[in-house]
């Protein structure tokens, strides 16, 4: 790819998050819950906003896919609760609109008083209907033989749009026998059908909407989900992404201002300052990169340490030096001339290089022996008597668990540095399981749970890697809605240590530029310009260092 294809491309990222540089809100269903609740408090009618919420859903339905001539064919598939009983109202509505309806009900009777007034409003207006219109259909699925008889009767199962109204946030264990079956059908009608529309009422059903997950893959893959109330922080977390399709917020209620959500989701990065023209080298920060090691009998790590560096100056960093192993030295300057290297395992040479450095990242491809142990333990001690600030990842948030256990002294020492000066920690979930001695399958059942424990275990900034990336600083978590599939790939979290190292060194930068969350924006940003030019098939993390610096030069454009 040319250079300037990829300044368009960035150019073009630039423009498009100025468009919608909002940070949204996430909440969790116990937030919305108490949203509702003091709505309701405050005297107002809980089938009222039933009502409210299904019009809302049914004029957008309506608005959004009915064509002239034909009348708009709609399958509504309603399960038990208040999700359900929106998905009644929803049928309710469509059918005075003029679409034809049919509604699948799945499970066994409705079970809140809201969703049986719900159903009852909807039937009557439905067998009104059935007089005016042969086929109006209600079809009820309580278990398979009675969804295969459904499925057979009903011509209504191809219909121009599916509304799902099986679970919403009530969600709370796997789907089992009608409501799995409903998931299934649902989804394979989409494949044979492709002009079917499914749009989802308030969640995916199966989506957990506190945690993004889906059991067993049985959830609602949907094209459109409309979030009710308030933005469910679940919905831009883990599996829920492939299933939301694109989300369109109807708020329904004031209540929900001034609320403090759980999350903050974030597009894009905060626009960057020109650079003044009276500086030199030394005013740009200089960073010291410990990693990229080569244990004995395994293979190498050299790569690493050369990605961070090379993403490190395309930040803008003044100067920088990587201490790695020496069998490395060669191949590091031929990638990165401009770097000064040293030799990881000459300890006290790295060592007054640390007293000197405004950065340390430690740990990207450091190894994890007993040795590589050691050094690590040693250089941390000197970087916390330095008072320096640092970023610690991979092999160093391996030693550092066993630290936790062998030397928890250090930890305190830690926690009273992060005090004081920018710790950032940047671990996936198999890391983060380490350092709270769980598994990582733990760490991934609720990803907002394992990072306010890492924050509250070891203070400073996190990040936590993964789908929906999560970011807590001083106790607010930002949820990045930037980047790709085509990121999970070696050496992308080499590429993010060295970009955040780059940033945290430049005391220059305002603050709000030299935070981990910026760092992430920033590299998200870069890989999804590579996403469009590449796909995602054959993005690498060694395309990204020269994407970075095109990012930060748009976003110094965008100030
Ligand atoms: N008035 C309001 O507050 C408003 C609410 N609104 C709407 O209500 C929705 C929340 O409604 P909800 O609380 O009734 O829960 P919902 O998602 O319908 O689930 C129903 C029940 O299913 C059950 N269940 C759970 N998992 C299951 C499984 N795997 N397989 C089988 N059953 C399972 C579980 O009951 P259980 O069986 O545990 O007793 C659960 O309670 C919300 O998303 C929005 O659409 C809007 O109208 C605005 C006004
Ligand atoms: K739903």
């Amino acid at each position: 790819m040319s250079k300037q294809s990829h300044c368009d491309a960035a150019a073009r990222s630039i423009q498009s998050i100025q468009a919608n540089d909002a940070l949204v809100p996430l909440y969790s269903p116990k937030q919305v819950y108490g949203i509702e609740k003091a709505w309701f408090d405050a005297g107002n009618d809980s089938y009222a906003l039933m009502q409210q919420a299904a019009w809302q859903i049914a004029h957008w339905i309506y608005r959004t896919y009915s064509k002239a001539g034909d009348k708009l064919k709609i399958g509504v598939w309603v399960g038990r609760g208040n999700n359900g009983g929106d998905g009644w109202l929803v049928a309710d509505y469509l059918t005075q609109l003029g679409a034809q309806v049919a509604v699948i009900e799945v499970g066994p009777e409705v079970s809140t008083a809201d969703a049986l007034l719900a159903k009852q409003q909807a039937t009557a207006t439905l067998n009104n209907n059935k007089q005016v219109i042969e086929q109006t259909f209600i079809g009820h699925l309580a278990n398979q033989t009675s969804f295969a008889k459904v499925c057979e009767q009903s011509e209504y199962l191809s219909a121009d749009v599916y509304v799902d109204a099986l679970f919403g946030i009530g969600l709370d264990r796997a789907p089992q026998s009608a409501y799995a079956d409903a998931i299934r059908y649902i989804n394979a009608a989409k494949q044979h059908n492709h002009r079917l529309q499914v749009v989802s009422v308030d969640v995916p059903s199966g989506v957990v909407s506190s945690t993004g997950e889906v059991f067993d893959e049985q959830a609602v893959r949907a094209d459109i989900t409309l979030c009710l109330v308030a933005r469910k922080v679940g919905l831009h977390l883990k599996d829920a992404m492939d299933y939301t399709g694109k989300l369109v917020d109807l708020p329904l209620i004031p209540t929900v201002l001034g609320k403090l959500p759980q999350a903050w989701l974030q597009h894009h990065a905060q626009p960057l300052p020109a650079r003044d023209h009276n500086t030199h080298k030394g005013s740009f920060g200089h960073v010291l990169i410990a990693g990229g090691n080569q244990v004995d009998g395994s293979q190498g790590m050299g790569g690493a340490a050369i990605l961070s560096a090379s993403t490190a100056f395309a930040t803008g960093v003044g100067k920088l030096t990587v201490a790695c192993h020496k069998a490395f030295h060669g191949s590091l300057i031929g990638a990165v001339p401009n770097a000064m290297s040293l030799d990881l395992h000459d300890a006290s040479s790295v060592e007054s290089l640390i007293a000197q450095c405004d950065t340390l990242a430690i740990g990207m491809g450091f190894g994890r022996d007993e040795s590589s142990f050691t050094l690590f333990e040693r250089y941390l001690r000197t970087a916390l008597q330095q008072s320096i600030p640092l970023i610690i990842d991979a092999d160093g948030l391996y030693h550092l668990a066993s630290l936790a256990k062998q030397a928890p002294e250090i930890i305190d020492q830690l926690i009273a540095h992060a005090k004081t000066h920018e710790v950032w920690y940047t671990p996936h979930s198999g890391e983060a399981g380490r350092l709270l001695d769980i598994s990582a399958d733990e760490i991934e059942k609720d990803r907002l749970a394992a990072i306010t424990q890492l924050a509250n275990k070891y203070n400073g900034s996190w990040l936590l890697k993964g789908a929906g990336s999560l970011v807590l600083h001083k106790g607010e978590i930002r949820v990045c809605a930037a980047g790709n599939a085509g990121m999970a790939t070696a050496g992308m979290g080499d590429v993010l240590s060295g970009l955040a190292a780059g940033l945290l060194a430049q005391s220059v930068l305002p603050k709000s530029s030299r935070t981990l969350i910026q760092a992430v924006m920033i590299h998200a940003m870069a890989g999804d310009v590579l996403e469009r030019k590449k796909g995602v098939w054959a993005l690498q993390a060694s395309d990204m260092p020269p994407v970075v610096g095109q990012i930060m030069q748009q976003l110094t454009q965008a100030q």
